[in-house]
């Protein structure tokens, strides 16, 4: 079960989540309560090992400013969220990076991980980093590939949501937290463990 912990602000968050066996780390390259700079985010990419993916979230950015951040962050993976097109994804396609696609699990039928030439797919809620729990059991395509649940997810439910939707990973931010936007070392690690358990 490859597990991504999303949204994290310090290096001893990281390093927690790092410890605890997550497979990849997200920082907030876009507006959010866990919004990082991508200065910011450099220093917090620099002690994520190489066996795990750095991984810099963008929302509403152009692909020229995505390009941008990215290399400033020094991330090696670049996660997209929202209205972007295939075109989007193939101006992205030279950099030296892995490519995540976000969708909107109960809206959008594209569920073919690999579809726009991403790495993995992410099937979230309507509202990416909200913590509100949706319909997995209802998605209009079955995913295929190497896809990831995420929304609403946290320690307490994501056995249940594994077994229910059957992903190849999960991702996490609010469920792991203790207020909006504050990571809470111990959460990141039952979430990790629970998650492997399930897998
Ligand atoms: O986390 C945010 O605030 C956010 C804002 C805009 C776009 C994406 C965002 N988060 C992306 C993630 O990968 C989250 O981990 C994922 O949506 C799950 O969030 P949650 O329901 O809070 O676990």
């Amino acid at each position: 079960m490859f597990v991504k912990i999303c949204g994290l602000r310090s290096v001893e968050h990281v390093e927690a989540a790092v410890a605890a066996g997550a497979d990849a780390i997200g920082f907030l390259l876009s507006r959010s309560p866990r919004q990082v700079t991508p200065s910011e985010a450099a220093v917090l990419a620099a002690t994520v090992p190489d066996h795990v993916l750095s991984v810099g979230v963008f929302a509403t950015e152009t692909t020229e400013q995505i390009r941008r951040d990215a290399e400033a962050a020094g991330v090696d993976t670049i996660q997209l969220h929202g209205a972007y097109k295939h075109e989007d994804f193939q101006a992205l396609a030279d950099l030296p990076v892995k490519l995540i696609r976000a969708i909107a699990g109960a809206e959008d039928p594209n569920t073919d991980c690999g579809a726009y030439g991403e790495d993995l797919l992410i099937v979230d809620a309507a509202k990416p980093g909200s913590g509100e729990p949706w319909d997995w059991t209802r998605l209009p395509a079955e995913p295929t590939g190497h896809w990831l649940l995420a929304g609403g997810l946290s320690p307490d439910n994501v056995a249940c949501a594994v077994a229910e939707a059957r992903p190849w990973g999960v991702d996490v931010s609010s469920g792991v937290e203790v207020s909006r936007g504050m990571k809470d070392p111990g959460l990141i690690r039952d979430f990790i463990t629970a998650a492997k358990q399930a897998g």
